[in-house]
């Protein structure tokens, strides 16, 4: 176990370094050139399936039209070679924007028209390679391929045999790149995105948007593998961007783990030193991918990256590395401060909302202030989170309005409405997969002080600072709310209680103007009670309007400065929480309590 203590110790980022330099080296190496040929390939294929993990593995889009990409990329480089431009550079930029393009045209109608649509669009896409590359057989060469490339050459210099070079530095710039992107908020935000489209949309994420951009971010790699391959053999012809090859660039990335960085390098290099070797696989081909996608996806579900992280964590435990700290032993009514909210005054007005013939609300109106808690109560079924949801931009209301500091909302769509200030958390807790307690709070800081994408790729200043922000202001929070020594354990790991406050931490640290609180105290203890309205008072003292629904009638008797009290749909009684806990009808129809009998002098107790 001290081996592997000592193993540990050195950072991450050494081992990937190492393992860059032994790839880029290679052939210093004593690599022999047939050898060689196979790692320039696995670098090639390494770069398609970094693509397709991008949408799939990241953003949960199956789009298998990386062949297609791949294809853009390798005719741009091939025409542009027998026009003359054999710059490799000039070539490897041509081939990375007409595959984006390539990405951007294709991805937009198959995503529009939703579902299983872009699988279908991209698929179609790649049956139609060989037709398109004929239809423009005078310049491709149709089916015969395209042949007479200029051997590439750099700023004017022929690159001969020091081509592989350039394959590997081409290579490792892309992880680089790739992984800078998936481990920054824009990284969260896609895994968000593929494990709950409607949490991802309440930060503020455009669901559409996001996908594309997976899409398409995917089609650059790709097309960079086109151009490379392209200068590789100095020829190309239609059936090397098949089905085919879309069915090993899936089976490589399922195999080696479509939602990770390394899984696609494992893959790809399974892929290119195994069958692919092999002269006498072409005729196996499918079978053996087919293969290959069953023991990636269903016998190892995740991949072989799952296996390595699982037997990571494994001797972890045992050589007691990353067990979690001490818990802090700040009180759990300790002060906390938040900094100055601009909270929005929220006004529901007349809402109505039915499924079907259930009319889960009837002309409901509620209006919360800045700088208060305003409680929503009622029995179960009454409408209290269709009123959430239809806030949140998640149901259109059938009649009625909701404004948002004045803003009409009740007609946007709901990532929208969390662009307006809007954040809450959800009844079931909502926390992606394999994200960490720090990674999960800090990603709903999603919609402030924005990191564009390219600052991400390239770590500019602007990014750095956004994500040292991100992760000072969620620890201030997981500090406050006394998760601070979990910061890296997996959210969903968690206990219901936690990962009730863990979403609560995650809505105040988006600073948000109006915060809805969905049954967030069930499953609570008695300290995470007590931390929770510490919580809850900072955000109203700091200005922040808070609806809070729940089901604990002294937690909504002790925080709320009025309460809103909903019956099948309706809205009951209203008022300071003084008047509810007297009034007639909430005491019989919410807590079932005889008005006129002895046990309504004393709700509080009689509720605890
Ligand atoms: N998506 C939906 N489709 C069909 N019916 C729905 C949907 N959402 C809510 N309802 C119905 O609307 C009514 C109000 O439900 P809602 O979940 O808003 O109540 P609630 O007050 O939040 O209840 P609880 O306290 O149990 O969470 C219920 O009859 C419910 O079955």
């Amino acid at each position: 176990m001290q081996i592997w203590r000592t193993l540990r110790a050195v950072p991450g980022w050494v081992y990937a370094l190492v393992f860059a330099a032994a790839v880029m080296l290679a052939p210093m190496l004593g690599l022999d050139p047939a050898d060689t040929r196979q790692l320039q390939l696995a670098c090639i294929l390494a770069l398609v399936v970094s693509g397709l993990n991008l949408s799939l593995g990241y953003a949960g889009e199956l789009a298998l039209g990386q062949a297609a990409m791949y294809a853009a990329g390798a005719y741009t480089a091939g025409l542009l070679s027998q026009e003359g431009h054999t710059d490799i550079i000039v070539q490897l930029v041509a081939a990375g924007v007409v595959a984006l393009l390539v990405g951007v045209v294709t991805g937009i109608p198959g995503l529009r028209l939703g579902s299983w649509s872009l699988a279908m669009t991209s698929f179609f896409l790649i049956l139609l390679v060989p037709d398109i590359l004929a239809v423009f057989g005078g310049k491709t060469g149709g089916r015969n391929g395209l042949a007479g490339m200029e051997p590439p050459t750099l700023f004017g210099q022929e690159i001969g045999t020091d081509f592989y070079y350039i394959v590997a530095a081409v290579t490792v710039l892309w992880f680089v790149v790739m992984r800078n992107l998936v481990v920054s908020r824009h990284g969260i935000a896609f895994r968000t995105l593929k494990q709950s489209p409607v949490l991802a949309r309440s930060q503020g994420v455009s669901v559409f948007r996001m996908k594309l951009l997976g899409y398409a971010l995917g089609a650059i790699p790709a097309g960079l593998a086109g151009a490379l391959f392209a200068n590789t053999d100095l020829f190309i012809a239609p059936e090397a961007f098949g089905f085919t090859f879309a069915t090993a660039v899936l089976a490589a990335s399922i195999l080696g783990g479509s939602a990770s960085i390394y899984g696609a390098v494992i893959g790809a290099a399974i892929m290119q030193f195994g069958p692919n070797q092999s002269t006498a696989f072409q005729e196996y081909a499918l079978v053996v991918y087919g293969g290959f996608l069953i023991v990636g996806g269903v016998l190892l579900s995740g991949g072989l990256t799952t296996l390595i992280t699982g037997a990571r964590r494994w001797l972890d435990r045992r050589a007691g590395i990353g067990v979690v700290g001490e818990p802090s032993n700040r009180e759990p009514d300790a002060a906390v401060t938040l900094e100055k909210i601009d909270g929005a005054v929220l006004d529901v007005a007349d809402l109505s909302k039915s499924f079907g013939c259930n009319q889960a609300l009837r002309s409901a109106s509620l209006h919360a202030e800045p700088g208060r808690v305003t409680a929503l109560i009622g029995p179960n079924g009454s409408g209290k989170t269709t009123m959430l949801n239809m806030i949140c931009g998640f149901y259109t209301a059938d009649a009625g309005t909701i404004a948002v500091g004045g803003t009409q909302t009740q007609r946007f769509a709901s990532h929208r409405v969390a662009r307006e200030g809007v954040a809450r958390t959800f009844q079931t807790p909502n926390i992606p997969e394999n994200v960490t307690v720090l990674e999960a709070v800090a990603a709903g800081r999603y919609m402030t002080d924005r990191a564009s994408m390219l600052a991400t790729f390239l770590r500019l200043p602007s990014y750095r600072r956004t994500a040292r922000n991100d992760v000072a202001e969620a620890e201030r929070v997981l500090e406050a709310v006394g998760m601070a020594h979990l910061r890296d354990e997996i959210a969903t790991s968690l206990p219901l209680g936690m990962r009730r406050m863990l979403e609560v931490a995650r809505a105040v640290v988006a600073r948000p103007r109006v915060v809805l609180l969905d049954e967030i105290a069930s499953g609570m203890d008695e300290n995470e009670l007590v931390r929770l309205s510490t919580l809850i008072r900072a955000l109203r003292d700091a200005g922040a309007t808070v609806l809070l629904v729940e089901h604990n009638f002294r937690l909504v008797l002790s925080l709320a400065d009025s309460i809103v009290v909903l019956a099948q749909g309706q809205v009951i009684a209203e008022g300071p929480p003084e008047e509810i806990e007297k009034h007639p009808r909430v005491l019989s129809e919410y807590l079932g309590i005889d008005p006129d009998g002895p046990e309504a002098a004393d709700v509080e107790r009689l509720t605890r």
